[in-house]
């Protein structure tokens, strides 16, 4: 059986002395698409941060392709790194760069390749996303739906083995929300990657997800398939799936009593 290309061992992490997540073990096989979903500040947007090693564990291990990134000198971690693409919420382009030049410009800051070659990359991957008409657009010209697909070409340019989706539903109406979820699977399948998708929404992300895992109270509360998730009791995952406002999911931050907040215990 192959390695998996990501794996988290026995990972603790937090921010300060606050520690969002405990012993978590997770494994990300090759080829998969998996869906990180469950509370909101659970530590989802930290699992993908843990992978492109902008936050280090406290302690266990963050494997990628095998290499535990802690290990990584500068070079190793910039390889590391390239063979990653991350796409983030609202794609962030180039406000000031043509669509065209959005995906080129991953190819011209990392590689020394020829304009020419360059053209034909960034033409194939904005084909790949359905833009290829689209290339002489600026960024103000195209609608949210077609910009996180501009995003997700400048993603791909450098063919990577992995890619990092933060929340690529967010704020699309519900038909580019489907065009997104299934084109992540298609290029997933297509170009022979490993996704991870950070997802609140439980419709798109079953319906192109291998596996599902749920973070919630500083670890994995549940996983398996979308099936499985399904079907499953497990309350929390109940909450999710039928979306119900209540749960196991708290609804306030961990905060000091409310009456000592409002000083109501001094004034008695
Ligand atoms: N740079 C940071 N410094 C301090 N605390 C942070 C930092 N980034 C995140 N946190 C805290 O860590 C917790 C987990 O955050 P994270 O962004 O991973 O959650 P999430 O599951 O992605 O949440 P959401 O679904 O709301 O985006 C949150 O409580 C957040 O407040």
């Amino acid at each position: 059986m192959l390695s998996p290309l990501v794996e988290l061992r026995s990972v603790t992490c937090g921010y300060g002395d606050r520690i969002i997540l405990r012993d978590v073990n997770l494994t990300v096989p090759r080829g998969a698409v998996v869906a990180l979903m469950g509370t909101s500040g659970g530590g989802k947007t930290t699992v993908l941060r843990l992978i492109g090693r902008q936050l280090s564990p406290l302690s266990g291990q963050v494997l990628f392709d095998g290499q535990d990134l802690a290990r990584l000198d500068r070079r190793g971690l910039h390889e590391a790194r390239r063979r990653m693409g991350m796409l983030f919420q609202f794609g962030a382009l180039f406000t000031d760069l043509s669509v065209f030049d959005n995906v080129a410009f991953p190819l011209r800051e990392h590689t020394r390749l020829s304009e020419e070659l360059i053209r034909d990359l960034v033409l194939m991957k904005l084909d790949a996303v359905g833009l290829r008409g689209a290339r002489d657009l600026m960024p103000s010209q195209v609608s949210g739906g077609m910009a996180r697909r501009v995003a997700l070409a400048r993603a791909i340019a450098l063919d990577p083995d992995l890619i990092l989706y933060d929340e690529p539903f967010a704020g699309l109406d519900p038909i580019s929300m489907g065009v997104a979820a299934r084109l992540i699977r298609a290029l997933n399948d297509a170009l022979g990657v490993t996704s991870i998708v950070v997802s609140h929404d439980v419709e798109e992300t079953f319906l192109i997800a291998d596996h599902v895992v749920f973070i919630a109270n500083g670890g994995i509360a549940a996983q398996g398939t979308p099936e499985q998730m399904r079907a499953s009791d497990d309350p929390l995952v109940r909450q999710f799936v039928d979306a119900a406002p209540d749960g196991p999911v708290r609804f306030h931050y961990p905060a000091s009593p409310a009456e000592q907040d409002y000083g109501l215990e001094a004034r008695r």
